[in-house]
């Protein structure tokens, strides 16, 4: 059975269909990768899976469960874990202050049990140094290792990644990548949104294409960005 399954998932705002009858799978354990040009609706879908929206029709399943009217909150319960393309860390709780409410409030740990949790976090993500600075002044990297270390707190069973990889340079794109290559080698599936493609192509086996909120196309990597329609699409003709 699919760990987590959209079933002709459709959403408007207005007259805009963002989402257009979606449908895909993710397997238990499985890397997804989901491109699309700005604005095809790749964010929205994101919303849509965690609940921060409700489809206008079509079903969203976890383990077979439809979870579709369920709350964020019920989601992230039920293993929904999820990064925001802009950061969005509690600025005032220090770095591990913000794992401990992620651990304690969105992954249902014990008082006793989440401070050895989020240590064990902060040292995989590389924030250990920085875990009793304030979150809200942290550089660029260490915001994007936040947004990863927050979700991780949750516990997810399926760790949604919003481009994440999005603004470092090559050389903290290189360590942000072996982190996620590291979490999801445990067994943590991941559907990731990614503009910077050879990062999101050294991890996810498949790919979503999205282009005006429609699934163009779903396939292994390498079919993918083979695909001229894909190139000629998002791409553009060189790549
Ligand atoms: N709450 C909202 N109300 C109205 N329109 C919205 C809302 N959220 C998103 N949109 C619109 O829906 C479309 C898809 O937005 P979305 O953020 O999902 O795209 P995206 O593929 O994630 O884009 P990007 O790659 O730029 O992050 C855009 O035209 C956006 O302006």
């Amino acid at each position: 059975m699919a760990l987590l399954s959209l079933q002709s998932v459709s959403k408007s705002f207005g007259a805009l269909k963002v989402t257009d009858d979606v449908s895909f799978d993710l397997q238990p354990g499985e890397a997804l990768g989901i491109i699309g040009p700005n604005g095809a609706g790749k964010s929205t879908l994101f919303n849509l899976i965690t609940g921060n929206l409700r489809p206008d029709s079509g079903q969203i399943l976890l383990d077979g469960r439809d979870v579709s009217a369920d709350s964020v909150m019920a989601r992230c319960a039920a293993g929904i874990g999820r990064s925001f393309q802009i950061p969005q860390p509690f600025g005032h709780l220090s770095v591990y202050e913000n794992l401990l409410v992620a651990a304690r409030f969105g992954g249902g740990l014990a008082a006793a049990e989440a401070p050895g949790f989020c240590m064990d976090i902060l040292r995989r993500t590389g924030l250990a140094g920085v875990a009793d600075s304030p979150a809200g002044g942290l550089p660029l990297l260490s915001r994007k290792r936040l947004e990863l270390a927050r979700a991780m707190a949750t516990r997810p069973r399926v760790l949604l990644l919003d481009e994440i990889a999005g603004g470092l340079t090559d050389a903290e794109c290189v360590e942000l990548v072996a982190t996620i290559r590291a979490i999801h080698a445990e067994g943590t599936a991941i559907v990731w949104i990614e503009h910077v493609l050879h990062a999101l192509n050294s991890v996810v086996g498949r790919l979503i294409v999205l282009n005006f909120g429609r699934l163009l196309m779903v396939g292994d990597v390498k079919t993918v960005m083979n695909s001229a329609e894909v190139r000629e699409i998002y791409l553009g003709a060189e790549v």
